[in-house]
């Protein structure tokens, strides 16, 4: 009985071994997966997918892409593992000799590859841009100083600073094709995002007639809010390099250039969306100090609010949730030393920018929207 229970134990332990071997494989070579996905959106695979009616065989995708012969038979192998890791369904499916193919020739198993709600994601008009941004060779060569970056004792300088001698906003200054990176992958981003708004939480907008989205891009959400929400006049703060040339969309959308550190146009509401973790506590609490007094300035006594799309770290509902959000925590710390931020950091912050209380709705995904009050 003894000698059975050992060999059970010895059993499990090399299952538990060959498990955790495989995890380790799983995660050291898990760079290949983000940069599978960078080929994927690279090729126009998901558009090439959404052209063929959702789905296509390997051959049908093929004739689609403009890929040399010596690699066609690569991109099986591609497919496969964006496939194995739930970016697009794979479905066997048996392919039938037409008439006249050759007597007797056998039925020969086939793959057809499809869009999921993943990889519809990345059909042209979707959040494509964000992978693109998220894979970027400038991003990768600052995650290649993250150990060198733990080890120096470089007081306020991120690893991306390490690696490419300037501030990520530093180089939005000047490297026009960054500038437009950074630009497209978050209008792409609030572009979907602001769809979700209208949807979930719509109500945050009764009542105010006037609105200013600080760090606001190429006012896609601002442009959105103000199409959805009429008696909503917009204005997008933002530095100059990121609102010269832009051209209004709506004509109750403005553009103004400015430092959301030194002066916030007065206004009903103030929206912030993936602005502060951009930022340290100390700036946050510049920054919402100059909110709170655009609102006091701008709103009835009492009336005005703060609005905050962000990550509220902790007790998301699903696992992958976490996940996006510890990544996104990482991304901030690599990029600026900024973080995503748990509830009780964000209280401490509002506290001390001067607010009396906030509500937080975790209802999109991996951000959630804060509204706060003076
Ligand atoms: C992460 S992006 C978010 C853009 C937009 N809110 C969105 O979610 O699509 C941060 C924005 O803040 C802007 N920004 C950075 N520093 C700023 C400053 N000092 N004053 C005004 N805007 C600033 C950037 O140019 C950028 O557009
Ligand atoms: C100037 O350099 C940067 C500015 C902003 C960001 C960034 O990137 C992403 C990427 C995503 O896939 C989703 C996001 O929400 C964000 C951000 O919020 C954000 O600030 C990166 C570099």
């Amino acid at each position: 009985m003894a000698e059975e229970e050992s060999r059970a134990k010895m059993a499990t332990s090399s299952a538990e071994l060959l498990q955790a071997e495989a995890e380790l494989v799983r995660h050291s070579l898990g760079y290949l997966k983000s940069m599978a996905l960078h080929s994927a959106v690279k090729l126009g695979i998901p558009d090439a997918l959404h052209r063929c009616g959702g789905a296509a065989s390997l051959p049908d995708l093929l004739s689609t892409l403009a890929l040399p012969c010596s690699k066609r038979p690569y991109l099986s192998r591609l497919m496969k593992m964006l496939a194995v890791e739930g970016i697009f369904t794979a479905v066997a499916a048996v392919d039938v000799p037409a008439a006249g193919e050759g007597e007797g020739a056998a039925a020969a198993p086939s793959v057809r590859y499809g869009l999921n709600p993943v990889s519809r994601l990345l059909v042209s008009g979707g959040v494509s841009p964000c992978v693109l941004m998220g894979t970027s060779p400038l991003f990768l060569e600052a995650s290649l100083r993250l150990p060198q970056w733990f080890q120096r004792d470089s007081e306020g300088e991120p690893a991306f600073a390490m690696a490419h001698g300037e501030s990520p906003y530093a180089a939005t200054g000047h490297d026009m094709e960054f500038n437009a990176l950074v630009n497209e992958a978050m209008g792409s981003d609030s572009r979907y995002m602001a769809e979700l708004v209208v949807r979930e939480c719509g109500e945050v907008f009764t009542g105010v007639t006037s609105l200013v989205d600080v760090g606001g891009g190429n006012g896609t959400m601002a442009t959105a809010i103000a199409k959805a929400f009429p008696h909503v006049r917009c204005s997008v703060l933002d530095l100059p390099h990121v609102v010269q040339g832009v051209v209004s969309t709506h004509e109750s959308v403005e553009f103004a250039a400015g430092d959301m550190m030194e002066y916030v146009p007065p206004a009903d509401a103030v929206l912030l969306k993936c602005v502060l973790h951009n930022w340290s506590d100390e700036d946050c609490v510049k920054i919402l100090t100059k909110c709170r007094e655009a609102i006091a300035q701008g709103a009835k006594a009492g009336a005005g609010k703060v609005i905050i799309i962000d990550a509220v770290v902790g007790s998301p509902s699903h696992s992958q949730v976490l996940e996006a959000q510890v990544l996104m925590d990482m991304q901030m710390m690599m990029l600026f030393m900024s973080k995503e931020r748990e509830e009780l950091n964000w209280q401490k912050i509002f506290m001390e920018a001067g607010f009396s209380h906030y509500k937080i709705q975790p209802v999109l995904g991996m951000r959630s929207i804060i509204q706060l009050y003076p």
